[in-house]
């Protein structure tokens, strides 16, 4: 018997959003699923030939690089900060939308020009993203990895600058920052693995159309 297609799905805040696609998609996942309760991380769904795992959002992309899971959804920050090319990632789901962004206190922007910087310090869950954006332009940047909570780096002088997602601002304006330049637009994509995708054509192919028609996209897979 051919093993359960396995589906990852972050378990932070693109699940929300990503839950009804999945069910509209045809994918329903067993009750423990929403439990809170419940400690499985591995569960059934509606369709003996599909698993679903809930792990965090930057391992969803571990997952199916590596044919541990053979498709996800993932944002496309996580996506372009890894860029494995074992990554197919065929519909912008045009959920999770936010954007990356620098960020600095407010104090300092005030008499900034980021187009005059020519080294900068910088927190951020994603160094990669961080000196792609900054080698383009000529600046040096010196990367210092956080996994969350970029925020509060330069009130305590690890770093005089973030960069990190922004969605409605709030943390950031809570945080005494203002954002000085944004990177790139962000949104969640379904993610497939290419070997998985050539392999189990049949049963990967019609999944992927649903989530396009889903979205309003016409039916071509690349
Ligand atoms: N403020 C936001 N608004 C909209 N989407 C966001 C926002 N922040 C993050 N996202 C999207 O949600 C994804 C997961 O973010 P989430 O906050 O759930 O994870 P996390 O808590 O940062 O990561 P982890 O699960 O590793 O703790 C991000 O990769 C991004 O694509
Ligand atoms: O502009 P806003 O609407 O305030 O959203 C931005 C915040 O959302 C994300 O954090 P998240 O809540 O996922 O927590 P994190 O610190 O674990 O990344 C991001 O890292 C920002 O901190």
């Amino acid at each position: 018997m051919t093993k359960p297609l396995v589906f990852a799905i972050p378990k932070g805040r693109i699940l929300k959003e990503a839950l009804p696609m999945l069910e509209a998609a045809g994918i329903i996942p067993e009750p423990a699923f929403l439990d809170k309760e419940s400690r499985l991380l591995r569960f059934k769904t509606n369709r003996p030939d599909i698993e679903i795992i809930r792990v965090r959002a930057f391992d969803v992309a571990t997952f199916v690089a590596h044919g541990a899971a053979q498709m996800g959804i993932v944002g496309s920050d996580v996506i372009e900060e890894f860029s494995y090319p074992e990554l197919y990632a065929p519909v912008d789901l045009d959920i999770g939308h936010c954007r990356l962004s620098i960020a600095e206190p407010k104090r300092l922007a005030k008499d900034d020009d980021p187009r005059e910087w020519s080294h900068v310090r910088v927190a951020t869950k994603y160094p990669h993203l961080t000196h792609r954006h900054f080698e383009a332009r000529g600046v040096q940047a010196e990367c210092i990895k956080l996994n969350g909570a970029m925020e509060i780096a330069p009130a305590l002088g690890l770093a005089g600058r973030i960069v990190d997602l922004v969605s409605s601002g709030r943390t950031l304006e809570e945080n005494g920052l203002v954002e000085v330049e944004k990177i790139m637009p962000i949104s969640a994509r379904l993610i497939v693995n290419r070997a998985a995708f050539k392999m189990r054509a049949g049963d990967i192919a019609p999944l992927v159309e649903n989530f396009r028609r889903l979205v309003g996209v016409a039916d071509n897979v690349a």
